[in-house]
């Protein structure tokens, strides 16, 4: 279990959170949302332990975090930035596995599986620059699922590639998540795509950031584009988060 408890954090005399206490369960996807600037990032890099929280703190299973854990990976929205130029796509992915000391055989399984399950079994030996966004955005989530993490923190992973590789890279994380049973901490300004991929949702409101709300997302899983988005609790709870951001927009402008 993951959680904050009155986390607060500062920037010199910037208050960009305010008070939050909020949990992320074992096995769930998270969703974090909340208007432009609210502090999602902030949010999850103290979750991480890359930031230390000027208030309050990350507890991971009871203990503090105060440093990036073993347990954890991140994926981050700039691919073209998390990963090796240099290296081919196994390279990268195989790159933090280096810390674990596996048995080469062990590490190559790992490797395979993972970039199998994210459908570049076929692009191992390419560079990054060689792939499409979509394709470099997976090989990043390879590595993260590779490394077989307990809890996959995402900052916006999909803000950067086209619509319909979007919905693919969404679906992608469903069939992960079913799949791989990790704790997912998903931070996206989408509402549509906090509705679809998550079991909870916690909604931020304006700094100084609080949570507004934590909403249950009770709809059945597998989940497809089409079909879940038209049922009409998909439809109530996409409002529902829309109206809560909204209002917070309008109190910030007000
Ligand atoms: N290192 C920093 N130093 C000073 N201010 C910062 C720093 N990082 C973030 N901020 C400020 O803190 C606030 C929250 O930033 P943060 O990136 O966490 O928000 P966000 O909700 O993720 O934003 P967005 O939705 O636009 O990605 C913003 O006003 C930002 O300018």
């Amino acid at each position: 279990m993951l959680r904050v408890e009155g986390l607060g954090k500062s920037y010199n005399d910037f208050v960009a959170i305010g008070d939050i206490t909020a949990e992320f369960a074992a096995g769930k996807f998270t969703c974090i949302v909340g208007p432009s600037g609210c502090g999602k990032t902030t949010l999850l890099k103290c979750l991480s332990g890359l930031l230390a929280p000027s208030k309050g703190r990350v507890l991971l299973n009871g203990k503090p975090i105060t440093e990036p854990p073993e347990s954890m990976a991140l994926v981050f929205q700039d691919y073209s930035r998390s990963l090796y130029p240099w290296m081919t796509v196994r390279e990268n992915v195989a790159f933090p596995l280096r810390k674990k000391r596996l048995a080469a055989s062990d590490r190559d399984e790992r490797i395979e599986e993972a970039l199998a399950s994210v459908g570049l079994a076929d692009a191992m030996d390419k560079y990054p620059w060689q792939l499409s966004g979509g394709m470099q955005q997976r090989t990043a989530i390879a590595r993260a699922i590779a490394y077989k993490p307990e809890i996959l923190l995402m900052d916006e992973p999909f803000a950067s590639v086209d619509a319909q590789t979007r919905s693919d890279l969404e679906d992608l994380m469903l069939r992960l998540r079913a799949r791989y049973n990790m704790t997912i901490v998903f931070v996206t300004h989408d509402i549509d795509e906090s509705v679809y991929l998550g079991d909870h949702i916690v909604v931020l409101g304006s700094r100084p950031t609080t949570v507004k709300e934590t909403l249950n997302v009770p709809l059945a899983h597998p989940r497809d584009q089409i079909t879940t988005k038209s049922e009409p609790q998909f439809l109530e709870l996409r409002s529902h988060v829309y109206t809560q951001i909204m209002r917070t927009n309008t109190a910030q402008t007000a």
